[in-house]
């Protein structure tokens, strides 16, 4: 990790921590899952939590996988990059979208990817990934569609390229819009936001932490505008063991 590594055991109770998923708190696997969220992890949102410290996690996978993977917790989650949205009060709000639009496209989708086997469309209902992790040599024919769809369905998606994956998003979901709703919400408004992510569209969120005079960090290579990096995965599960570490003795007994 590069650089002094906030909060301390002492600020923690002023902080709200925000957490990307794949390529943050789980690692990247061949296929969406494959995935899961380590053990250790799941104790130590489940001991930040226990102390009073908001957490959420800001992903671009469905509320509903998150709930799946996250399990038995259930957190204050925003899912497919920020288009939807769980409150820590329950309550659910999703971006107002076309929903029969959606579907069309969603066809016309599952034809276009029927033409490149081993291409692999996952469907969030809101949102469209178009996946060439197991076949690398379809990343062109990846793009060329996503910019051909984001191009002729402007009005309601937009491309958001993220790790082997071109997506095609709802226009106006972001992950900075999200941390910035939390952050005006209880038990998160008045503190100092904290965000931890790994890829491009986390790139929204740290300019939204960094805005509110919080703490962002980089999982992994790659340019960002993070204040600090984590080395990888395991890296994070490291610092967060480090930082619930005290809760368990001097300063939370
Ligand atoms: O915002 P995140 O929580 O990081 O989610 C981003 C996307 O993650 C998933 O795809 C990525 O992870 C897969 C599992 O490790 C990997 O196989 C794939 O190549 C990656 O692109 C997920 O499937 C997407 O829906 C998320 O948007």
């Amino acid at each position: 990790m590069n650089g002094q590594c906030p909060p301390s055991a002492q600020d923690l109770q002023n902080c709200a921590f925000f957490f990307d998923v794949d390529g943050t708190l789980a690692e990247i696997q061949p296929r969406p899952e494959l995935v899961f969220i380590p053990p250790a992890t799941l104790a130590a949102l489940d001991r930040l939590q226990a102390v009073g410290v908001p957490i959420a996690v800001i992903s671009g996978r469905r509320l509903a996988d998150l709930d799946r993977l996250f399990e038995p917790l259930r957190l204050p989650a925003a899912g497919v990059h920020g288009a939807e949205r769980r409150a820590a009060d329950g309550r659910l709000r999703r971006l107002d979208l076309d929903l029969e639009a959606l579907r069309q496209i969603e066809d016309e989708l599952v034809q276009a990817c029927a033409r490149h086997p081993g291409l692999r469309l996952e469907n969030k209902g809101l949102a469209f990934a178009l996946h060439f992790r197991l076949a690398p040599e379809l990343e062109e024919a990846a793009r060329t569609l996503a910019e051909d769809f984001s191009r002729r369905h402007a009005r309601l998606l937009t491309l958001q390229p993220g790790k082997c994956v071109f997506e095609l998003k709802p226009r106006g979901a972001s992950k900075g819009e999200v941390i910035r709703e939390f952050m005006h919400e209880p038990p998160f408004s008045g503190r100092v936001p904290v965000f931890i992510g790994d890829d491009l569209t986390d790139e929204a969120g740290f300019q939204t932490v960094n805005a509110l005079g919080g703490h962002s960090f980089k999982v992994g290579p790659g340019e960002t505008i993070a204040q600090r990096r984590l080395d990888s995965v395991m890296a994070v599960e490291k610092w967060l063991d480090e930082l619930v570490r005290p809760l368990k003795t001097e300063v939370y007994p």
